[in-house]
């Protein structure tokens, strides 16, 4: 792999290769873009199968992270952590201090969060070593788990795509399409029961698969069969790059709405869904519920503030679907737009030096 090469095609600042022999740690930072702040993004744990494998993912992710933190308004960049290894296996308390002294030695260039694969007590165990970490116990003055907060943003972004498509906003008698029944998908299930939706799930994990069975009366089928299912709505809430060649042509939603980062394999399938005339809430809008929550620690955590701004993923969705239709574009490309002119917008604004430790501090003081 051409390393720099890779980081031209989209213009990543730093990728930071961590390994820590004595824990095992092997993680890769990639910070992508700081133009409008710290980069701040979860850290994820998983099984790669080869280490290209895990750069694709941290840079990818990364990138995501920049366009998300861009679109939600955030007076932060983007980037992410992924960590080579099983979240079941591999864990141990030295790995993540190691990897919050590597974040320290970042000096606030990285803030990091949870993803797939970690957990609030992992990130207690980096605050350790790091003040650069949100995400920890609410004892410390954090906002803890971001998942709940994730999942309701994905519940009223779901509900903007469904006025798109079917001109009603309300969930009653859809059926939904689940892939994925973990932190963000499980509580996004609650909401989508107690709305009176139809559930159909699936996961790998077939205890997940049964919990949800159990709490919701939700149709179980097994993780091939998710894409074909007569449904209103598909929510893709496991991992990237389902929505590809293979998948598409089983669709038969009006929607895809779900928590998923990175969910297009290539641009050219947003596109191809678009043509198909399914209407797709841009992953990196319809998903920033916990970014935005975890972000508010840099004010001095105020969950009421924080599910304010949650709240407004709904008209973020609304407008990406007007810009869509007014520029003739899909929506993922609307949403890219409004996330690249924030940047350029600020880039732009940025001539006079001023040193400014601000939300650092508050992450210190805590
Ligand atoms: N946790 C959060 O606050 C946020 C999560 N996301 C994204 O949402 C997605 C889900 O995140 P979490 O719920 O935190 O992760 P999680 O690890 O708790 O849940 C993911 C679930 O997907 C299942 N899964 C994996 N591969 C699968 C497959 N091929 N078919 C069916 N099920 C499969 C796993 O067994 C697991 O139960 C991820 O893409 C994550 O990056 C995005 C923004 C914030
Ligand atoms: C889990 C979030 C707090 C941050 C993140 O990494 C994401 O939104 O994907």
């Amino acid at each position: 792999m051409e390393i720099f090469k890779k980081m031209e095609e989209h213009d990543y600042e730093q990728l930071v290769f961590c390994q820590d022999k004595n824990s095992g740690l092997k993680a890769i930072i990639c910070i992508h873009d700081t133009t409008l702040g710290p980069a701040l993004g979860g850290t994820r744990m998983w099984n790669y199968e080869s280490e290209e494998e895990a750069i694709e993912d941290a840079i990818r992710l990364g990138r995501g992270m920049t366009y998300k933190n861009a679109a939600a308004g955030l007076n932060l960049g983007g980037g992410k952590t992924v960590i080579i290894g099983d979240p079941l296996k591999d864990k141990n308390e030295e790995m993540f201090r190691a990897f919050g002294r590597f974040i320290q030695g970042l000096n606030g260039r990285y803030i990091t969060a949870e993803d797939v694969g970690t957990t609030v007590a992992d990130m207690d165990m980096i605050h350790e070593e790091t003040d650069f970490v949100t995400g920890i116990s609410p004892a410390f003055g954090s906002s803890g788990n971001p998942s709940p907060v994730t999942a309701y943003g994905a519940y009223i972004g779901m509900k903007a795509a469904a006025m798109e498509a079917y001109g009603d906003d309300s969930l009653e008698g859809k059926t939904v399409a689940v892939q994925g029944v973990g932190n963000v998908a499980y509580p996004l299930c609650e909401y989508l029961h107690k709305e009176g939706a139809k559930l159909i799930v699936t996961d790998i994990n077939k205890e997940a698969v049964q919990r949800a069975v159990e709490a919701f009366g939700a149709t179980a089928v097994e993780p091939n069969e998710i894409y074909s299912q007569d449904a209103d709505i598909f929510a893709p809430c496991a991992m990237g790059a389902i929505i590809n060649d293979d998948t598409i042509p089983q669709l038969k939603v009006k929607v895809v709405a779900g928590s998923a980062n990175n969910q297009l394999k290539e641009e050219r399938h947003g596109d191809e869904l678009e043509a198909r005339g399914i209407v797709y809430a841009p992953d990196f809008v319809i998903n920033s519920g916990g970014v935005i929550n975890v972000a508010d620690e840099l004010y001095g955590y105020n969950n009421e503030r924080a599910m304010k701004r949650v709240e407004t993923i709904y008209d973020s969705i609304t407008r990406i679907f007007e810009i869509a239709k007014r520029d003739g574009i899909p929506s993922y490309i609307a949403a890219e737009r409004m996330a690249e002119e924030r940047i350029e917008r600020v880039r732009n604004s940025r001539s006079q030096f001023l040193r400014s430790g601000h939300g650092h501090d508050i992450l210190s003081r805590r």
